[in-house]
Parts: C-alpha cells; structure tokens; sequence
C-alpha cells in the first residue's frame, strides 16, 4: 500500500534543525496515519513508526480514560523576547524550552540559554512550570553545572530532559542534582527501554507514540517502565499528533503536560482544525481527524521527495512482513 499523500509542511521556526517537516499519510478502514520517521533514521528505526500509522489505519485505538490533555508551549532554541512571545501567546502553564544547542561554543550557548529561561518564566509567571530538553548535549560535569544554573536562572525547573546522551551519563547527573531527571532519546532510541529503570537513571519516562510503535505498544512500555510519563510529539500534523493524543488519554496516570502542543510549530497543518491547544488544553480525539484535501494538495511534496517517501514506506512495510491486519 503507497501513500495517500506525502506533504511538506513549513515550520514557524527552525527546530531540530529543520524548517519543513516531510510526511506521509495513509489512509485505511480505521482511518488516517501518519508516517513520519525522521529523514535521517534507517528502515530498521523507522518500522515502529509504521506500526504507529498501520494501527490508526487499520485499528483505531484504545478508548480513553480521559476527555483532555494538559500541554506545556515548546520553546525552540530563540532569542529572549521570541521566547517570551511564544509562551504568553501559548496560555500554557508549562513551557519546554530547548537548551544545549549544538552550533556554538559552549559557553555562549548557555549564555543564551539562561536568557531564554528567564523570559520564560517571566511570561509564565511564578505559578508556572519550566521544564528544559538537552536532547543529549551536555556531559556530566557541563549538565551539572548547567541544570544549577538553569534552575537558578529560571526560578525552579519541573524536570530536565536527556541532559546526557547515555544511560550511565543520566544516572551520574541524576545522583548529583535535585532537578528530576526526564529520559526521552535512551527510551525512543534505546536497544532496550528499560535499562533506563535498572540504572535508575530518570524520575520521569517520555514517550513518543510514533517511536514506540503505536498506542498499545507504549502503553506496555509505559506499565513496563514503571515511572511518570509524559506524552510527547515528534512534530507530527494533527493526523499523527492525535495518535499521541489517543496514548495521553489511555495511560492510567498522567501526572504531568505533556508535549503535544507542537501543532504551534508548524506554519501549516493537513486539517482544516488543526490541534491547537486552547489554554494549554487538548481535547483527547477518539479517531485520528481527516485530512482536506486542498490542504494536501497546497502542501504536497515535490516529485522526488514523494517518490522518496513511497519507496521509504514499501520497504519498511516489507520489513513488518505480515500484511496489516484487517479491520
Ligand atoms: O516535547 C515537546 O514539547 C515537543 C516535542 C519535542 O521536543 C521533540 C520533537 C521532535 C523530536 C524530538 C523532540 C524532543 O523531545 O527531543
Ligand atoms: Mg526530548
């Protein structure tokens, strides 16, 4: 099965390095998926992606235990006032602020991230949170002196996201701050999840659904691991972004927002409604939303990338081997 769709999307501002955001859609009895594995991972890292979309096409999702998902504003790594623009216009209580940036030298780098903390917690006021992803980018003894003064700089933090890039890294810089510790890449990226746990590494697991392999499959994660979940996107559309809605509404325990306001990210979505917190706030969707089709066709990718993606899906659905299940 090809995709129904392959689309580019312009992001707002630079993040991960990108400014378009490249996926496909498919289309199946359940209803829409997405499939969206970063241009950079290989078929072996993207066939859980696949399973995501193959299980909102073909499956549908687990009914929810909850109408509507907290979200926290998601800070890329600008200046102080665009920052500050971005929370106030948000309505969120927590904001995620990138920091650790790779790009310049170190100590500019966190420089301009305590700038951009300070802003944030001015537009959140002292009610609010601050919580800040590293994506890895610290060592030990950088992340410790770093989380000191982010928290210092930013009147508190909630937790700190992947500080380091390894699972013994996390747990050197977990014993020596009081933030709490959020894992993120050494769950999605992991050989295996749960040495994270053993290590006792994080007080906190945040799950990716497209990473992970669908709604089901990190649910199982989540009871596995045994820790606090956060749902987080991948800057997905709303097509995929809902997928992570539905596992935000399905986990028992969800004591914290959860990263999947990122439809703000993006200059353009698939749908018409596209989900866009409303103070801070997600209703939890029971199918994933239809894309319009003039928006699909305003958006559709070039040629060459469309040809690049349909043959990205087949082989990574050749390496799921088993048909999709019927509906
Ligand atoms: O969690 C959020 O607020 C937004 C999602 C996000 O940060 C993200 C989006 C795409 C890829 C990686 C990450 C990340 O959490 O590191
Ligand atoms: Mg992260």
């Amino acid at each position: 099965m090809g995709p129904a769709s392959v689309v580019a999307l312009p992001l707002r501002t630079r993040f991960r390095g990108i400014t378009t955001r490249e996926l496909a859609l498919v289309e199946g009895p359940a209803g829409w998926g997405e499939f969206c594995p970063f241009v950079e991972y290989d078929d072996a890292e993207a066939l859980a992606w696949w399973r995501c979309a193959r299980e909102a096409a073909y499956e549908g999702w687990p009914a929810p235990v909850r109408e509507q998902v907290e979200v926290n504003t998601t800070v890329p790594a600008v200046g102080p006032e665009h920052a500050h623009r971005i929370v106030a216009a948000s309505g969120a209580r927590t904001a995620k602020v990138k920091v650790a940036e790779k790009g310049q030298d170190a100590a500019r780098t966190l420089t301009d991230d305590l700038v951009r903390v300070e802003a944030v917690r001015d537009a959140l006021g002292a009610g609010g949170q601050v919580r800040v992803d590293a994506n890895g980018g610290w060592d030990v003894d950088g992340a410790v002196a770093a989380i000191r003064a982010l928290a210092r700089a930013a009147g508190g933090l909630e937790y700190v996201e992947q500080p380091c890039a390894s699972v013994d890294e996390l747990a050197a810089v977990r014993r020596r701050v009081d933030v709490p510790v959020a894992a993120d890449e050494s769950i999605r990226r992991a050989e295996d999840p749960l040495l994270v746990v053993r290590a006792e590494a994080a007080d906190v697991a945040v799950l990716k659904v497209a990473p992970l392999g669908g709604v089901r499959a990190a649910l199982r994660m989540a009871e596995e691991i045994g820790l606090p979940c956060v749902v987080s996107s991948a800057v997905e559309s709303s097509v995929g972004l809902a997928a992570g809605l539905a596992l935000a509404g399905a986990l028992p325990d969800l004591p914290y927002a959860c990263g999947l306001g990122t439809a703000d990210l993006l200059a353009a979505d698939v749908v018409t409604a596209p989900l866009h917190p409303v103070s801070g706030v997600l209703d939890v969707p029971r199918h994933p939303p239809v894309p319009d089709l003039e928006l699909l066709a305003r958006y559709d990718a070039d040629p060459d990338a469309r040809e690049w993606w349909t043959a990205r899906l087949r082989r990574v659905q050749a390496l799921a081997g088993a048909p999709a299940p019927p509906a």
